[in-house]
């Protein structure tokens, strides 16, 4: 199959090493030429060690001849990015090809999901929103591109299209599944890197992992809530796009999200921490969008709202963690039915 993969970040260029192996003909784009001119010269990828680009990988920043004559495009840029690449791909994209979004996000002024924001910018092109698909689970790129046990799960409107992606990616390494909840899956992808952020901040505050695992609990719970507001499904949640990857970031030293929360846990500001990470956090640009989807559906979300104010209006992480302990008193679940 001929795949185009858009973003030579550190997942679009992991993703292209198992589609690689998995016999597929790749196409690498990367939209920033230094990026590109480094990956040309070196075919080395920045934050994956030891792992090469194999020479049958194409490599352009070239978006058209990225998308021409592709059997399948993998969208792999970071959320921030995802409209504007979407509006250059518009027109060289076949409509009647898959195309997957494997990022995850929520945008902040328009409050879409990923899937959503490419659609909308390929019916603005020619009227036709295309097959706008979805990738996700508990997966870190680190491990996927030397070939570790990993599972996701494919989110589209047809079981034919879900198996016709499922085919593809899946390797005796990498085991896909199939799910019509596209949304539930967007969600879960993007809400949890929000929850992984607290949970980083926990671990750099040496609370422990009484703290955590009630962290990861009520995290799922709110990231629930919302999402099946939303229109997403219980199982979706429960299963590896919603606690499974939620579970990965809170605990995985792969996680950008924890490793962020981990400093400010510390004492680093946002601005700090993001730097020194050096990659795309993607839970700081959820997290307002995460609070203003809470307020809009009328949803309790006090994680999320605790790690806006940590995030963008310098309250002490050990005081947002204060307060979440002291809401006030309830029952597990609101839907609890007492005998008396
Ligand atoms: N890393 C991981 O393990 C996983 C990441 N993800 C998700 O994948 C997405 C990408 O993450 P990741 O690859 O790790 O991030 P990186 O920080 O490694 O890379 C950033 C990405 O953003 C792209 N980008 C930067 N500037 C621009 C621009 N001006 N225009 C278009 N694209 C740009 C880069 O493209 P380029 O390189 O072409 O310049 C690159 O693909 C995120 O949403 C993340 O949540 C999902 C699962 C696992
Ligand atoms: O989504 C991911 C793993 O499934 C990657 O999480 P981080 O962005 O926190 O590294």
């Amino acid at each position: 199959m001929k795949i185009a993969v858009l973003g030579a970040g550190t997942w679009g260029s992991a993703l292209t090493i198992l589609l690689n192996n998995n016999g597929h003909e790749l196409t690498l784009w990367t939209a920033v030429e230094k990026e590109f001119n480094e990956l040309n010269d070196t075919r080395t990828v920045k934050n994956l060690k030891g792992v090469k680009l194999d020479d049958r990988i194409k490599l352009t920043n070239d978006i058209s001849s990225a998308c021409k004559d592709k059997e399948l495009i993998v969208f792999a840029v970071a959320s921030p990015y995802v409209r504007i690449t979407a509006k250059k791909a518009a027109p060289f994209i076949d409509r009647k090809i898959p195309v997957v979004n494997v990022a995850k996000g929520i945008e902040e002024d328009t409050l879409m999901t990923l899937t959503e924001i490419i659609e909308s910018e390929f019916e603005a092109n020619n009227g036709d929103k295309g097959i706008v698909t979805v990738l996700s689970g508990p997966s870190h790129a680190e491990e996927v591109s030397v070939g570790m046990p990993t599972t996701a799960v494919v989110g589209a409107k047809s079981r034919e299209i879900a198996c016709m992606i499922q085919d593809a990616f899946m390797s005796e390494r990498f085991r896909v599944y199939t799910s019509p909840d596209i949304i539930g899956i967007e969600l879960g992808g993007s809400l949890k890197n929000v929850i992984a952020l607290a949970a980083g901040v926990i671990d750099g505050l040496g609370l422990g992992d009484n703290a955590k695992a009630a962290l990861i609990t009520r995290g799922i719970s709110e990231i629930g809530r919302l999402g099946m507001k939303l229109g997403g499904k219980l199982e979706t949640f429960a299963g590896l796009s919603g606690i499974g990857d939620l579970i990965v970031t809170c605990c995985s030293t792969h996680s950008r999200n924890h490793n962020a929360g981990f400093l400010m846990g510390q004492g680093k500001t946002m601005e700090e921490a993001m730097a020194e990470v050096g990659q795309v956090v993607e839970g700081v640009y959820s997290a307002k969008a995460a609070g203003k989807l809470a307020h809009v559906n009328n949803i309790d979300m006090p994680i999320v709202e605790q790690m806006n104010k940590v995030l963008f209006e310098n309250k002490k992480a050990e005081d947002a963690l204060s307060e979440l302990l002291l809401r006030d008193k309830k029952d597990e679940h609101s839907g609890f039915d007492w005998d008396e």
